[in-house]
């Protein structure tokens, strides 16, 4: 695989492969020229590169996330690359509006960004799972009672940190005889351009509403829904390495997310208890030695998890219990 120069957000991002190599002694960092380079076919093992948003609202939350799923690592102060000491592959903490970028090029193999990240970058890969946090939408925002639609906004100043998705959005909705959609690319703090009069509206992420509220504007329409994702270029180096990462993170995820609900109930109920507990697939049944009663088994969510009992309750269900998940592989 060839390595580009190229620069990512202002920041100076030669040759990544290149800057890598020149990272200190420690043992924790990989030089990944070296693995690089390896290939399964020339007798050493293949390397995975994983792409990790290195600060931001993402961070955290993406390293409880690789600590649940078994990735082990350390990091070294102020390094950008570790060695995952359980698998074969190394972290590299880049910023988050970057990954999609570094992934879909083939820099790094496998990566964790956002769904808006990932469409406004426009680049191939495949998205490997939606990991289910980090949701929020893309919203024109507008000063609160001044615009009641996109269509209005068509031809006027945009101020955004998206050009494209904000430049497509208002193209799909400019009429031959209105002038183009006039983009402004801004970092951050995009809420404020309104109120310094430098735009009209703004296209922006919007989560709780605070932000926008707090700047005197309203949400004229959404561009897009998001939520953080698991990305994978179509050719990283080993398939089989990126489908131990996607399932070990999946297993995470099910155990985080999902409860096992048992319960006893008399044959009489359990249709009604089985559309009220589906399971992941479906319920497990097994006869009791107890006339027409069976024992169920299944996944719920567990955000459901106590409507489900006092659904189950009322539905003529006893012995109900629910119980966590340390770990799983449940076909997900
Ligand atoms: N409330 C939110 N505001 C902005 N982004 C959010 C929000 N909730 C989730 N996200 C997701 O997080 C991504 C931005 O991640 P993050 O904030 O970690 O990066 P960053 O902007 O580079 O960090 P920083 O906070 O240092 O500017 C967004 O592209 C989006 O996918
Ligand atoms: O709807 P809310 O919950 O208020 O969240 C949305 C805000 O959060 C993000 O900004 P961030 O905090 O990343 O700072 P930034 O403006 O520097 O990007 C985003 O750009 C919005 O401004």
């Amino acid at each position: 695989m060839q390595r580009s120069a190229w620069v990512v957000r202002g920041a100076a991002a030669t040759s990544v492969s290149a800057a890598w190599c020149h990272s200190t002694e420690d043992e924790s960092v990989v030089l990944p020229q070296r693995w690089r380079h390896s290939h399964p076919t020339n007798g050493e093992r293949p390397h995975l590169l994983f792409g990790v948003p290195k600060k931001g609202r993402m961070h955290e939350r993406v390293v409880g996330l690789l600590q649940g799923a078994g990735i082990e690592y350390r990091r070294a102060e102020r390094v950008d690359i570790a060695r995952c000491k359980n698998l074969p592959l190394s972290l590299v903490f880049l910023p988050a509006a970057d990954i999609a970028k570094y992934v879909g090029e083939g820099e790094v193999d496998i990566g964790i960004t956002g769904e808006d990240i990932l469409a406004e970058s426009d680049v191939e890969v495949d998205v490997l799972l939606k990991l289910g946090i980090g949701k929020c939408r893309l919203s024109v925002q507008a000063p609160v009672g001044k615009f009641k639609s996109s269509e209005e906004l068509a031809g006027k100043r945009i101020a955004t940190s998206f050009p494209r998705l904000a430049g497509r959005h208002f193209a799909a909705l400019e009429s031959g005889s209105k002038e183009p959609t006039k983009i402004k690319v801004i970092s951050g703090s995009v809420e404020a351009a309104c109120g310094l009069g430098l735009a009209d509206a703004v296209v922006d992420l919007v989560e709780t509403g605070t932000t926008m509220k707090a700047a005197g504007l309203e949400e004229v329409a959404v561009v897009m829904h998001t939520q953080t994702v698991l990305i994978a270029n179509p050719h990283a180096v080993s398939a089989e390495l990126v489908e131990t990462v996607r399932k070990r993170i999946a297993g995470y995820l099910t155990a985080t997310t999902w409860v096992m609900c048992t319960y006893n109930v008399h044959r009489e109920n359990l249709e009604r208890c089985k559309t009220i507990t589906p399971g992941k697939k479906s319920p497990s049944i097994s006869p009791l030695e107890r006339g027409d009663w069976v024992a169920v088994s299944a996944l719920v969510p567990k955000k459901h998890a106590p409507a489900v009992m006092d659904e189950l309750e009322a539905a003529g269900a006893t012995d109900i219990l629910l119980t966590g998940l340390v770990g799983s592989r449940m076909g997900d």
